[in-house]
Protein backbone atom coordinates (compact mmCIF):
# COMPACT_ATOMS: atom_id res chain seq x y z
CA UNK A 1 0.00 0.00 0.00
CA UNK A 2 1.16 3.75 -0.44
CA UNK A 3 2.33 6.55 1.15
CA UNK A 4 -0.18 9.46 0.25
CA UNK A 5 1.32 13.22 1.21
CA UNK A 6 -0.58 16.45 0.48
CA UNK A 7 0.31 20.15 1.31
CA UNK A 8 -2.35 22.14 2.45
CA UNK A 9 -3.11 25.98 3.38
CA UNK A 10 -0.52 29.00 2.62
CA UNK A 11 2.43 27.68 0.94
CA UNK A 12 5.87 27.53 2.75
CA UNK A 13 9.62 27.95 1.99
CA UNK A 14 10.39 24.48 2.61
CA UNK A 15 7.79 22.53 1.45
CA UNK A 16 9.45 20.39 -0.91
CA UNK A 17 12.08 19.63 1.50
CA UNK A 18 9.54 17.89 3.33
CA UNK A 19 8.34 15.70 0.55
CA UNK A 20 11.98 14.71 -0.86
CA UNK A 21 12.71 14.14 3.00
CA UNK A 22 9.71 11.51 2.72
CA UNK A 23 10.34 9.90 -0.44
CA UNK A 24 13.83 9.33 0.24
CA UNK A 25 13.26 8.02 3.65
CA UNK A 26 10.08 6.04 2.55
CA UNK A 27 11.68 4.67 -0.55
CA UNK A 28 15.31 3.82 0.31
CA UNK A 29 14.58 2.71 4.27
CA UNK A 30 11.14 1.07 4.21
CA UNK A 31 10.92 0.11 0.49
CA UNK A 32 7.38 1.75 0.76
CA UNK A 33 5.69 3.59 -2.80
CA UNK A 34 4.84 6.99 -1.86
CA UNK A 35 2.67 9.14 -3.82
CA UNK A 36 1.64 12.99 -3.96
CA UNK A 37 -1.95 14.61 -3.53
CA UNK A 38 -2.37 17.43 -5.78
CA UNK A 39 -3.77 20.72 -4.32
CA UNK A 40 -3.90 19.79 -0.87
CA UNK A 41 -7.26 18.36 0.52
CA UNK A 42 -8.78 19.00 -2.30
CA UNK A 43 -6.52 16.15 -4.42
CA UNK A 44 -7.94 13.66 -1.62
CA UNK A 45 -11.74 14.52 -1.91
CA UNK A 46 -11.35 14.64 -5.99
CA UNK A 47 -8.61 11.29 -5.81
CA UNK A 48 -5.69 13.61 -7.89
CA UNK A 49 -2.46 12.18 -7.29
CA UNK A 50 0.90 11.98 -8.89
CA UNK A 51 3.92 9.29 -8.41
CA UNK A 52 6.48 10.09 -5.74
CA UNK A 53 9.45 7.92 -7.03
CA UNK A 54 13.01 9.37 -6.73
CA UNK A 55 13.75 11.14 -9.98
CA UNK A 56 10.51 13.00 -8.79
CA UNK A 57 12.12 14.62 -6.05
CA UNK A 58 15.36 14.86 -7.52
CA UNK A 59 17.21 18.43 -6.80
CA UNK A 60 13.66 20.03 -5.13
CA UNK A 61 14.85 20.95 -1.61
CA UNK A 62 16.33 24.18 -2.72
CA UNK A 63 13.21 25.26 -4.40
CA UNK A 64 10.13 27.33 -3.11
CA UNK A 65 6.64 26.27 -2.95
CA UNK A 66 5.41 23.15 -3.80
CA UNK A 67 5.76 20.80 -6.30
CA UNK A 68 2.29 18.95 -5.43
CA UNK A 69 0.30 22.51 -5.39
CA UNK A 70 -1.87 23.45 -2.40
CA UNK A 71 -4.87 24.74 -1.32
CA UNK A 72 -7.52 25.93 0.94
CA UNK A 73 -10.22 23.23 0.44
CA UNK A 74 -11.94 21.89 3.25
CA UNK A 75 -12.69 17.86 2.78
CA UNK A 76 -15.60 18.05 4.94
CA UNK A 77 -17.51 20.74 2.21
CA UNK A 78 -19.30 19.35 -0.21
CA UNK A 79 -18.49 15.76 0.10
CA UNK A 80 -19.08 13.19 2.65
CA UNK A 81 -16.06 13.82 4.12
CA UNK A 82 -13.96 11.07 5.79
CA UNK A 83 -16.27 8.32 3.78
CA UNK A 84 -15.19 10.55 0.57
CA UNK A 85 -11.51 10.39 1.47
CA UNK A 86 -11.64 6.90 2.84
CA UNK A 87 -13.00 5.73 -0.60
CA UNK A 88 -10.56 7.47 -2.53
CA UNK A 89 -7.72 6.04 -0.93
CA UNK A 90 -8.85 2.74 -0.97
CA UNK A 91 -9.15 2.93 -4.67
CA UNK A 92 -6.24 4.64 -5.08
CA UNK A 93 -4.34 1.88 -2.71
CA UNK A 94 -3.27 4.76 -0.03
CA UNK A 95 -3.48 3.38 2.95
CA UNK A 96 -1.81 6.60 5.12
CA UNK A 97 -1.94 10.47 4.54
CA UNK A 98 1.10 12.55 5.42
CA UNK A 99 -0.53 15.80 5.89
CA UNK A 100 1.30 19.39 5.65
CA UNK A 101 0.29 22.32 6.51
CA UNK A 102 -1.00 24.64 9.79
CA UNK A 103 -3.64 24.38 12.31
CA UNK A 104 -6.65 24.44 9.72
CA UNK A 105 -4.90 21.74 7.70
CA UNK A 106 -4.14 19.86 10.75
CA UNK A 107 -7.87 20.25 12.59
CA UNK A 108 -8.94 18.60 9.39
CA UNK A 109 -6.13 16.02 9.88
CA UNK A 110 -7.99 15.29 13.21
CA UNK A 111 -11.45 15.21 12.18
CA UNK A 112 -10.21 12.52 10.01
CA UNK A 113 -8.19 10.15 11.74
CA UNK A 114 -11.19 10.97 14.50
CA UNK A 115 -13.34 9.17 11.54
CA UNK A 116 -10.76 6.27 11.33
CA UNK A 117 -8.27 7.81 8.21
CA UNK A 118 -4.43 7.26 9.14
CA UNK A 119 -2.78 10.44 9.35
CA UNK A 120 0.66 11.84 10.63
CA UNK A 121 0.94 15.75 10.62
CA UNK A 122 3.93 17.89 9.67
CA UNK A 123 3.82 21.58 11.06
CA UNK A 124 4.26 24.10 8.18
CA UNK A 125 3.90 27.68 8.70
CA UNK A 126 5.94 31.28 8.35
CA UNK A 127 3.78 32.70 11.02
CA UNK A 128 5.19 30.23 13.71
CA UNK A 129 2.02 30.16 15.72
CA UNK A 130 1.72 26.42 15.95
CA UNK A 131 1.97 24.76 19.79
CA UNK A 132 3.69 21.84 20.42
CA UNK A 133 6.47 22.33 18.31
CA UNK A 134 9.32 24.72 19.01
CA UNK A 135 9.51 25.96 15.54
CA UNK A 136 7.80 25.58 12.18
CA UNK A 137 9.65 25.48 8.86
CA UNK A 138 9.36 28.50 6.88
CA UNK A 139 9.24 31.01 9.72
CA UNK A 140 13.04 31.12 9.34
CA UNK A 141 13.06 31.86 5.62
CA UNK A 142 10.30 34.31 5.94
CA UNK A 143 12.22 36.40 8.99
CA UNK A 144 15.32 36.01 7.04
CA UNK A 145 13.44 38.23 4.48
CA UNK A 146 12.09 40.82 6.20
CA UNK A 147 15.32 41.48 7.58
CA UNK A 148 17.06 41.68 4.59
CA UNK A 149 14.15 44.11 3.56
CA UNK A 150 14.08 46.26 6.68
CA UNK A 151 17.99 46.46 6.45
CA UNK A 152 17.22 47.74 2.40
CA UNK A 153 14.57 50.08 4.08
CA UNK A 154 16.79 51.68 6.79
CA UNK A 155 19.69 52.86 3.99
CA UNK A 156 16.78 55.20 2.37
CA UNK A 157 15.02 56.20 5.06
CA UNK A 158 18.53 57.13 7.03
CA UNK A 159 18.89 59.06 3.50
CA UNK A 160 15.55 60.92 3.31
CA UNK A 161 15.61 61.17 7.20
CA UNK A 162 12.08 59.10 6.70
CA UNK A 163 10.35 57.45 9.25
CA UNK A 164 9.75 53.95 7.39
CA UNK A 165 7.53 51.22 8.25
CA UNK A 166 7.99 47.83 7.13
CA UNK A 167 4.70 45.68 7.44
CA UNK A 168 5.24 41.63 7.87
CA UNK A 169 3.06 38.66 8.30
CA UNK A 170 1.84 37.06 10.75
CA UNK A 171 -1.99 37.01 11.38
CA UNK A 172 -2.44 35.96 15.11
CA UNK A 173 1.37 36.23 16.33
CA UNK A 174 3.96 38.50 16.16
CA UNK A 175 7.02 35.74 15.81
CA UNK A 176 8.16 37.24 12.82
CA UNK A 177 8.08 41.14 13.46
CA UNK A 178 9.72 40.32 16.71
CA UNK A 179 12.79 38.39 15.34
CA UNK A 180 13.47 39.95 12.19
CA UNK A 181 12.46 43.71 14.25
CA UNK A 182 15.55 42.66 16.53
CA UNK A 183 17.59 41.68 13.67
CA UNK A 184 17.45 44.73 11.78
CA UNK A 185 17.41 47.19 15.13
CA UNK A 186 13.75 48.20 14.24
CA UNK A 187 12.91 50.95 16.92
CA UNK A 188 9.28 49.90 17.39
CA UNK A 189 7.74 45.99 17.30
CA UNK A 190 3.67 46.25 17.12
CA UNK A 191 2.54 42.73 16.86
CA UNK A 192 -0.94 40.94 17.68
CA UNK A 193 -0.46 40.08 21.30
CA UNK A 194 0.36 43.62 22.31
CA UNK A 195 -2.16 45.93 21.62
CA UNK A 196 -0.55 49.77 21.63
CA UNK A 197 -1.75 53.09 21.50
CA UNK A 198 -0.69 55.88 19.17
CA UNK A 199 0.52 58.17 21.64
CA UNK A 200 3.01 55.37 22.50
CA UNK A 201 3.90 55.05 18.30
CA UNK A 202 4.43 58.49 18.03
CA UNK A 203 6.31 58.89 21.82
CA UNK A 204 8.86 56.31 20.15
CA UNK A 205 8.79 57.92 16.57
CA UNK A 206 9.61 61.71 18.23
CA UNK A 207 12.71 60.00 20.69
CA UNK A 208 14.05 58.22 17.77
CA UNK A 209 13.83 61.30 15.28
CA UNK A 210 15.28 63.45 18.28
CA UNK A 211 18.06 62.24 18.78
CA UNK A 212 18.82 62.49 14.97
CA UNK A 213 18.40 58.89 13.59
CA UNK A 214 15.56 57.74 11.02
CA UNK A 215 12.89 55.70 13.07
CA UNK A 216 12.10 51.94 11.81
CA UNK A 217 8.66 50.41 12.75
CA UNK A 218 7.73 46.81 11.80
CA UNK A 219 4.52 45.62 12.44
CA UNK A 220 2.64 42.63 11.83
CA UNK A 221 -0.44 42.50 9.93
CA UNK A 222 -2.81 40.91 12.50
CA UNK A 223 -2.23 44.03 14.79
CA UNK A 224 -4.20 46.45 16.46
CA UNK A 225 -3.80 49.88 17.89
CA UNK A 226 -6.00 49.86 21.85
CA UNK A 227 -8.79 51.68 19.90
CA UNK A 228 -9.19 48.89 17.61
CA UNK A 229 -11.32 45.86 18.11
CA UNK A 230 -10.00 43.89 14.87
CA UNK A 231 -7.35 43.65 12.71
CA UNK A 232 -7.11 45.62 9.98
CA UNK A 233 -8.88 44.34 6.35
CA UNK A 234 -9.73 45.94 3.77
CA UNK A 235 -8.84 43.14 0.95
CA UNK A 236 -12.03 40.82 1.29
CA UNK A 237 -12.51 37.04 2.72
CA UNK A 238 -9.93 34.21 1.94
CA UNK A 239 -11.57 30.88 0.55
CA UNK A 240 -11.77 29.80 3.99
CA UNK A 241 -14.56 32.61 4.48
CA UNK A 242 -11.79 34.44 6.95
CA UNK A 243 -10.61 38.30 6.47
CA UNK A 244 -7.77 39.01 4.26
CA UNK A 245 -5.22 41.26 6.56
CA UNK A 246 -2.97 43.57 5.18
CA UNK A 247 -2.60 47.10 5.02
CA UNK A 248 -2.21 48.52 8.82
CA UNK A 249 1.45 49.32 7.93
CA UNK A 250 -0.29 52.08 5.19
CA UNK A 251 -3.21 52.83 8.11
CA UNK A 252 -0.28 53.85 10.46
CA UNK A 253 1.98 56.05 7.98
CA UNK A 254 0.32 58.79 7.17
CA UNK A 255 -0.88 59.39 10.76
CA UNK A 256 2.70 58.80 12.38
CA UNK A 257 3.53 61.71 10.00
CA UNK A 258 0.51 63.96 10.69
CA UNK A 259 1.30 63.72 14.68
CA UNK A 260 4.84 64.28 14.20
CA UNK A 261 5.29 66.01 11.44
CA UNK A 262 8.00 63.40 9.97
CA UNK A 263 7.71 62.19 6.62
CA UNK A 264 6.62 58.28 6.60
CA UNK A 265 6.78 55.72 4.02
CA UNK A 266 5.36 52.07 4.79
CA UNK A 267 5.85 48.85 2.69
CA UNK A 268 4.16 45.86 3.17
CA UNK A 269 6.10 42.75 2.18
CA UNK A 270 2.97 40.54 1.83
CA UNK A 271 3.52 37.31 -0.63
CA UNK A 272 7.84 37.89 -0.70
CA UNK A 273 7.75 36.22 2.66
CA UNK A 274 6.84 33.06 1.75
CA UNK A 275 8.66 33.02 -1.76
CA UNK A 276 11.68 31.72 -3.21
CA UNK A 277 14.77 29.47 -2.07
CA UNK A 278 14.28 27.67 2.13
CA UNK A 279 17.18 29.23 4.32
CA UNK A 280 19.62 26.32 5.55
CA UNK A 281 18.17 25.98 8.54
CA UNK A 282 14.67 25.51 7.22
CA UNK A 283 15.87 23.20 4.63
CA UNK A 284 17.35 21.03 7.04
CA UNK A 285 14.02 21.25 9.60
CA UNK A 286 11.95 20.36 6.98
CA UNK A 287 14.03 17.09 5.73
CA UNK A 288 13.93 15.95 9.03
CA UNK A 289 10.51 16.59 9.61
CA UNK A 290 9.90 14.56 6.23
CA UNK A 291 11.94 11.53 7.24
CA UNK A 292 10.13 11.68 11.00
CA UNK A 293 6.84 11.50 9.22
CA UNK A 294 7.34 8.72 7.52
CA UNK A 295 8.81 6.55 10.97
CA UNK A 296 5.53 7.86 12.35
CA UNK A 297 3.50 6.53 9.67
CA UNK A 298 6.28 3.18 9.71
CA UNK A 299 5.30 2.70 13.89
CA UNK A 300 1.40 3.88 13.17
CA UNK A 301 1.78 6.59 15.42
CA UNK A 302 -2.05 8.31 13.48
CA UNK A 303 -3.19 11.40 14.39
CA UNK A 304 0.26 12.89 15.56
CA UNK A 305 2.15 15.72 14.44
CA UNK A 306 6.04 15.56 14.66
CA UNK A 307 7.84 18.35 16.28
CA UNK A 308 10.96 19.95 17.03
CA UNK A 309 12.42 20.33 20.86
CA UNK A 310 15.09 21.36 21.46
CA UNK A 311 17.07 19.98 18.72
CA UNK A 312 15.58 16.68 19.15
CA UNK A 313 12.81 15.63 16.17
CA UNK A 314 9.71 14.03 18.26
CA UNK A 315 5.96 14.05 17.54
CA UNK A 316 2.60 15.31 19.91
CA UNK A 317 -0.68 14.51 19.51
CA UNK A 318 -2.68 16.49 17.40
CA UNK A 319 -4.46 18.10 20.31
CA UNK A 320 -1.28 19.10 21.84
CA UNK A 321 -0.74 20.80 18.46
CA UNK A 322 -4.14 22.55 18.24
CA UNK A 323 -5.30 23.45 21.55
CA UNK A 324 -3.58 26.77 21.50
CA UNK A 325 -1.64 29.59 19.35
CA UNK A 326 2.10 29.74 19.78
CA UNK A 327 1.62 33.19 20.94
CA UNK A 328 4.88 35.44 21.78
CA UNK A 329 5.07 35.26 25.57
CA UNK A 330 5.04 38.74 27.68
CA UNK A 331 8.66 38.02 28.17
CA UNK A 332 9.96 37.84 24.94
CA UNK A 333 7.86 41.35 23.76
CA UNK A 334 9.69 43.01 27.31
CA UNK A 335 13.10 41.81 26.25
CA UNK A 336 12.52 43.27 22.55
CA UNK A 337 10.67 46.65 23.98
CA UNK A 338 14.26 47.67 25.63
CA UNK A 339 15.25 48.40 22.11
CA UNK A 340 12.29 50.59 20.87
CA UNK A 341 12.21 54.35 20.72
N1 LIG B 1 -11.84 22.73 11.74
C1 LIG B 1 -11.71 22.42 10.44
N2 LIG B 1 -12.34 21.34 9.92
C2 LIG B 1 -12.21 21.02 8.62
N3 LIG B 1 -11.47 21.70 7.75
C3 LIG B 1 -10.82 22.77 8.21
C4 LIG B 1 -10.90 23.20 9.57
N4 LIG B 1 -10.14 24.30 9.72
C5 LIG B 1 -9.61 24.52 8.51
N5 LIG B 1 -10.01 23.62 7.62
C6 LIG B 1 -9.66 23.53 6.21
O1 LIG B 1 -8.25 23.42 6.07
C7 LIG B 1 -7.79 24.42 5.17
C8 LIG B 1 -6.40 24.81 5.53
O2 LIG B 1 -6.43 25.61 6.69
P1 LIG B 1 -5.85 27.09 6.61
O3 LIG B 1 -6.39 27.74 5.37
O4 LIG B 1 -6.06 27.76 7.92
O5 LIG B 1 -4.30 26.80 6.39
P2 LIG B 1 -3.27 26.27 7.44
O6 LIG B 1 -3.06 24.83 7.21
O7 LIG B 1 -3.70 26.65 8.83
O8 LIG B 1 -2.01 27.08 7.00
P3 LIG B 1 -1.81 28.67 7.14
O9 LIG B 1 -3.02 29.25 7.83
O10 LIG B 1 -0.57 28.80 7.94
O11 LIG B 1 -1.66 29.14 5.74
C9 LIG B 1 -8.81 25.55 5.34
O12 LIG B 1 -8.79 26.43 4.26
C10 LIG B 1 -10.11 24.80 5.50
O13 LIG B 1 -10.68 24.48 4.26
O1 LIG C 1 -2.91 35.38 1.04
P1 LIG C 1 -3.07 34.02 1.60
O2 LIG C 1 -2.34 32.98 0.83
O3 LIG C 1 -4.48 33.66 1.87
O4 LIG C 1 -2.35 33.99 3.01
C1 LIG C 1 -2.20 35.04 3.90
C2 LIG C 1 -2.03 34.50 5.29
O5 LIG C 1 -1.15 33.42 5.31
C3 LIG C 1 -0.23 33.55 6.39
O6 LIG C 1 1.01 33.90 5.85
C4 LIG C 1 -0.04 32.23 7.07
O7 LIG C 1 0.51 31.33 6.15
C5 LIG C 1 -0.78 34.68 7.25
O8 LIG C 1 0.20 35.40 7.94
C6 LIG C 1 -1.50 35.51 6.24
O9 LIG C 1 -2.57 36.22 6.83
MG1 LIG D 1 -4.40 28.63 9.23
Amino acid sequence: MKIGILTSGGDCPGLNAVIRGAVLKGTEIYGRELVGFRDGWRGVVEGDIIPLGRKDIQGISKEGGTILGTSRTNPFEGTNGAETVRENMERLGVDSLIAIGGEGTLAAAKRLTDAGIKIVGVPKTVDNDLSGTDYTFGFDTATQIATDAMDRLRTTGDSHGRCMVAEVMGRHVGWIALHSGMAAGAHAILIPEQKTSMDQIVEWVTSVRDRGRAPLIVVAEGFTLDTMDDAHSERGLDAFGRPRLGGIGDMLAPEIEARTGLETRSTTLGHIQRGGTPSAYDRVLATRYGMAAVDSIVNERWGRMVSLQGTEITHVGFDEALGKLNTVPQSRYDEAAILFG
